[in-house]
């Protein structure tokens, strides 16, 4: 049944009237409000109100599936000044005086009914209109199939429990896209949602959302955990070889330069290896690189053979492979069949691992067969011996006229390969060979002035003569990093130190076009106190370099866990078994607030080029001589969202905001999030925030609106400050200018703030390095 409620007027032609309320909805534990307008008529028929004459409202309750009302709030005004109201305060409240409203609260299943407003004035009273409350329970969200194999059924289910003249409108979506689920009524008050999908890779670390609605006035959400893994096994979509020599691209020209690439999916991500079948002997076979490509650089008669992928991923302690083969040739030789890419593209699991043999013989019935020699036999002829000697002459003339081509041929290409391998073992024995060039006791300068040649605008990219790698001290995920050293000055012995990223040289296309893309954003970006400096490169030759000038301190994260209180000594180094110890600075409150307001200096100049963190975190973030915090590793939205993706597997969860845990959204607003916890973590000398939580309850928690509880030793002005950027919805979140105005505040008042004495306990346990050991906060 439908209710009258909406615009009914009573007592017509009186002076007061009512309209009725509108019907509602609630959550379990929420409260929701309905609303009577009273009001007066003039001569004219206009509305108006205050009322100035006394009347009564009373609202009456009927629970659904009952007939019985009984009464919930009495509303008593005299001449519209003051007025009364009778009701049980705990559960229901009035609102205005002209818009006489009841107010549920401690929303509970029994609350669902009609809620019916009563109009009682002198000469005129209503029989009352009312409107339906319909209540529903928070809806439990499950994932059933938490790893399911590829193309197996997922099912998620939604259970919700409602009360009300209708049902909620339920349905799964995916993102913005709504999918098709199918409702089953258990009964008139709760019913089950069922979305049942086909697995597919793409789905891992997705996260479905059922949604509850009653149209128009309430909406409840809740995600389906655990989150989906689906797993696959390899398939190797393609092998390319390049260059593409011709039409058909397996005949290689002596010499070249060849490259292969096999690209494969599954899940877990496949990991490649590249075999070799020689053409000489095809029933030997040897590995020739553990990636997914294999370069050969001069491709000789001994290259000719089968070259083949191997894609192998482990699933549930099974392994499981997808092969793709080509056959490379020299273009020279005449075969009798055309070549082709092969296309085994079977998927063995560990168990028919014998069947590579009849693999290899399939693909040996697939290969050309061998070049025909002229036969031996035949029918003679019987020449003169003038024509004899003629053509003997002209044999010998045309043979010696070859052997000088063939040598002239030969001594030119010795002379060409000889100067290229000089040119690659010049690259590659440098750092050897140039010693006396970057002499160690040569001394830098100490200025960490642009080198020369970018700030000459000549050029970013370093002659590799001029750059040396001292000591590898850290490694990316496909970089080196190295402490080298570098030449200022074009020509000169002015050297500077330098840290230097130092690219894999079996880096994949994509982690080279991320090298590059951080080499071209560090290029165009303007200097700025809190960002890294890039003072050069070198793309000429593998391996790529990219070089920054140097954080001393390494990490926030390190600098700031070197710095925790109650640590008075720390260790520098050893004299013989002694341990040197070098007297801890102890970090003032104002030390850690100018920390965290450098971080924000830093992104303020990043937000100014459209420029995003990849994983915002102290870890992140560099510390140079003097406590400078330095921003490194940023880019743009959309590239740092792919380099997201394609590291998904270290996401870090507890510096994502919930927008980027489920919808992979990355911006200044997921940034300001990050730089919420990022400001906990200082606060904390450097804990890992949750402490408590594993990754995936911190994920539920802030699913579920839970944040961080406030730092016993910060003031209410700090936690506010975090607890901003760690607002549910994007936009409510705070401006770096917002950000740093209260950072300046805070900061010099720093001591009120940032209590010592009031430090948690397990700070001051932390001391001698190891963290948390033996305390109740557990760490990641
Ligand atoms: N300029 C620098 N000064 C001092 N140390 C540095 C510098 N740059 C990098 N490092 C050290 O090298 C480590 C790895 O560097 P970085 O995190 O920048 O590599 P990455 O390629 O961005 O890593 P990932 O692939 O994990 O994103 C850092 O944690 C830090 O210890």
């Amino acid at each position: 049944m439908a209710p009258q409620h909406l615009c009914v007027t009573v007592a017509m032609g009186q002076d007061v009237q009512i309209h009725g309320p509108s019907d509602t909805a609630m959550q379990v534990n929420g409260e929701t409000e309905l609303l009577c307008q009273v009001f007066i008529t003039d001569k004219n028929g206009s509305e108006r109100s205050p009322v100035t004459q006394p009347f009564n409202v009373t609202w009456y309750f009927k629970p659904e599936n009952s007939n019985n009302s009984r009464v919930v709030l009495t509303f008593i005004s005299d001449k519209g000044n003051n007025y009364t109201v009778s009701t049980n305060a705990s559960k229901y409240q009035s609102t205005q005086k002209s818009a006489v409203g009841l107010r549920i609260m401690h929303g509970n299943l029994t609350d669902a009914g009609l809620y019916t407003c009563h109009l009682d004035a002198p000469n005129q009273n209503s029989d009352g209109y009312g409107a339906h409350v319909m209540v529903i329970d928070n809806p439990i969200c499950f994932n059933e199939n938490k790893d399911v194999d590829y193309r197996q059924n997922i099912t998620l289910r939604c259970s919700v429990n409602f009360r009300g003249y209708q049902p909620p409108f339920v349905y799964w979506r995916m993102g913005m896209m709504k999918l098709n689920s199918s409702t089953e009524f258990v009964n008139n008050t709760f019913l089950n949602e069922t979305l049942v999908m086909k697995a597919d890779e793409h789905m891992n670390g997705y996260l479905y959302h059922c949604h509850v609605e009653y149209v128009g006035l309430l909406q409840i959400e809740c995600p389906s955990y655990p989150l989906v893994v689906v797993y696959k096994p390899p398939k190797i979509s393609s092998l390319v070889v390049t260059p593409v020599a011709g039409r058909d691209h397996t005949r290689i020209p002596l010499g070249s330069q060849v490259r292969l690439q096999c690209s494969a999916d599954g899940h877990p991500y496949p990991i490649y290896s590249f075999h070799f079948r020689p053409w000489s002997n095809p029933s030997s076979r040897r590995e020739l690189s553990s990636h997914n490509f294999y370069i050969i650089t001069s491709f000789q008669p001994q290259d000719q053979g089968t070259y083949i992928c191997f894609a192998m991923n482990e699933i549930k302690d099974r392994s499981h492979y997808d092969t793709k083969n080509v056959t490379l040739l020299l273009q020279e030789v005449e075969y009798s069949q055309p070549y082709s890419v092969g296309g085994a593209g079977q998927t063995w699991d560990s168990n028919s691992i014998g069947s590579e043999a009849q693999a290899q013989q399939a693909d040996s019935g697939n290969q050309p067969s061998r070049p025909s020699f002229p036969s031996t036999t035949g029918s003679h002829n019987i020449f003169s011996p003038y024509a004899i000697g003629a053509v003997i002459s002209a044999a010998l003339a045309v043979i010696l006229i070859i052997v000088f081509i063939v040598i002239a041929t030969r001594v030119k290409k010795r002379d060409r390969k000889m100067r290229e391998k000089l040119a690659r073992a010049h690259d590659e024995t440098l750092d050897d060979q140039e010693v006396e060039l970057l002499d160690e006791t040569v001394q830098p300068n100490g200025h960490y002035m642009p080198a020369e040649y970018s700030r000459l605008k000549m050029s970013w990219e370093i002659p590799r003569k001029d750059v040396r790698l001292l000591e590898q001290i850290g490694r990316g995920s496909f970089v080196e990093v190295w402490k080298g050293r570098m030449r200022r000055t074009p020509g000169t012995n002015d050297i500077m130190r330098i840290i230097i990223k130092k690219l894999d040289t079996e880096a994949t296309e994509r982690e080279r076009h991320f090298f590059t893309t951080e080499l071209e954003v560090m290029k165009m970006l303007p200097a700025h106190p809190n960002i890294i400096r890039l003072v050069g490169s070198y793309t000429t030759n593998d391996p790529w370099l990219l070089m920054f000038e140097v954080a001393q301190e390494g990490t926030l994260l390190e600098f700031l866990q070197r710095h925790r209180p109650g640590k008075q000594e720390i260790v520098m180094g050893r004299c013989g078994d002694e341990p040197v110890f070098m007297h801890k600075q102890t970090l003032t409150a104002q030390k850690l607030l100018c920390l965290v307001a450098q971080v924000a200096s830093g992104l303020e100049h990043l937000q100014k080029f459209k420029l995003i963190y990849f994983r915002l975190q102290c870890a992140r973030v560099l510390v140079a001589k003097g406590g400078v915090c330095k921003l490194s590793g940023f880019g743009f939205p959309q590239e740092m969202a792919d380099r997201n993706a394609y590291q998904q597997s270290s996401a870090p969860v507890r510096w994502m905001a919930p927008e980027s845990l489920v919808d992979s959204v990355y911006n200044v607003k997921t940034d300001i999030w990050a730089f919420g916890v990022l400001m906990w973590e200082v606060l904390h000398f450097g804990l890992t925030p949750w402490p408590h939580l594993g990754p995936q309850e911190v994920l539920e928690s802030v699913h579920t609106g839970k944040r961080m509880a406030p730092p016993p030793h910060c003031s209410k002005p700090i936690y506010n400050l975090m607890m901003r950027c760690w607002m549910g919805e994007p936009d409510d979140r705070p401006t770096y200018d917002t950000v740093l105005d209260t950072m300046s505040r805070l900061v010099t008042e720093a001591d009120q703030h940032v209590q010592y004495t009031h430090l948690p306990a397990y700070l001051h346990s932390l001391d001698g390095g190891a963290d948390g050991d033996g305390d109740e906060i557990s760490h990641a």
